[in-house]
Parts: C-alpha cells; structure tokens; sequence
C-alpha cells in the first residue's frame, strides 16, 4: 500500500469529486497509434462482430439500439494489448487505494461504429447484475474534429450533459451504475476501446 502514483492523482480526485472525468493524457502516443492499427487490421479482417445488448436470456442483436462492432481482448494478448493492459490494472490499483472502488477485473473490448452508427442513451450497469463498477473508454482516433460528430453524450443529470469527442488518447471515466450516456453518430469510423472494472461477485440474485 502506497500513496496514489501523482499521475492518476487527478482522475482519482475528480471521480470522488464529480463521479466522472476525461483524461487525455495517460497513455504514450505509440501505443495508442499502435492500438489503433490493431483494431483496425482485425476490422478488416472482419474480426468484429455485430454487438449485442443485454445479457444471458435476454442477450440480443438489436442494430436499433447500436451499430457498432466489438471484439473482446481475451485469451491471447498482443504486445500492444498486453502494454495497454498492465497500465489500467495500476490505474485500477490507484483508484482502489484512493477510491476504495473494491475494482477487480477489467473487460475490454475493441468497438468500431461505422459513419452513422450509434448507441442510444443506456447505463452499463446490468438491470440483474451489478458487477461492472466503473466504465471506462479510450479513443483511438488520430485527428478528430467536431466535424467528426461522434461524441460520448454523458448525461450529469436528467438534463444537463457534455458532449465529449472521441479524441486520440483521451480516456473517459465514470461510474456505471450512476451515469447514463449515448453515442452520438460519427461522420467516419469511430475506434475505441471500452472497458469496465468489474467488483468481485457479491452473488446478487
Ligand atoms: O464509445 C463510447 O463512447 C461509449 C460506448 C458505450 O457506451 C458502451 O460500449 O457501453
Ligand atoms: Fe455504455
């Protein structure tokens, strides 16, 4: 047990403070760009799938709601996957020391929303499963503009949100349980990798 390394000082002070936070600073740009050739070779490779919704019984393709494609970073890590992995278990690490998140494992997926593509306004938390703690979701976007569109609608309340851009290297924070939000539709393929941080089972029915 240590102090909170200062680099994630900031994100662990602002998701007590706010519930939230945005970051763009946290990973190298070699990473992020070499993240991005990745997801977007597996593409094309048609290695992403249709994403679903829901989960168990109730798990289902429902284009409606969203459009994009995801691949989970599971089983075998490339270099680049493996790098990304290790620096968002110490993040985990600090936020549970500051935090007391009780954070335990971490999903990720690879998501690509094709221009046009969407995801309407959801929370992450499952209606029978309160397991994911924190979201989590980094944009691998070289030069993104408003022009862009495509930004994380994150509603701070019934009515007030932020519209944040999909910016390379920004990493966008917030709890999941608390926080609706929706992905607004981008004007070119949009890359991400979304993520959450899940609390050891604590056997909810
Ligand atoms: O890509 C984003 O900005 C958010 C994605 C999202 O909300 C999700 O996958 O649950
Ligand atoms: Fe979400």
């Amino acid at each position: 047990m240590g102090t909170t390394p200062s680099k994630f000082q900031p994100l662990a002070d602002a998701i007590e403070r706010d519930g939230w936070c945005v970051c763009d600073h946290l990973f190298d740009p070699a990473l992020i760009d070499a993240l991005a050739d990745e997801c977007r070779e597996l593409d094309a490779q048609s290695r992403l799938k249709p994403a679903a919704v829901g989960r168990g019984d109730r798990r289902r393709l429902a284009t409606a709601v969203r459009s994009d494609r995801t691949r989970w970073l599971d089983d075998t890590f490339s270099e680049p996957q493996s790098a990304y992995l290790a620096r968002m278990l110490e993040l985990r690490d600090a936020l549970n020391r500051r935090l007391l998140l009780g954070l335990h494992e971490l999903e990720a997926h690879y998501a690509v929303y094709p221009a046009g593509a969407r995801y309407d306004r959801h929370r992450d938390r499952f209606r029978d499963d309160d397991a994911r703690v924190l979201s989590a979701v980094l944009y691998l976007n070289r030069e993104w503009t408003p022009a862009d569109a495509g930004a994380l609608r994150l509603y701070l309340t019934e009515n007030e949100h932020r519209d944040i851009l999909p910016a390379f290297g920004r990493l966008v924070l917030f709890l999941s349980a608390e926080f609706d939000h929706e992905v607004l539709a981008p004007t070119r393929p949009r890359m991400s990798i979304a993520n959450w941080f899940r609390q050891r089972d604590v056997g909810v029915a």
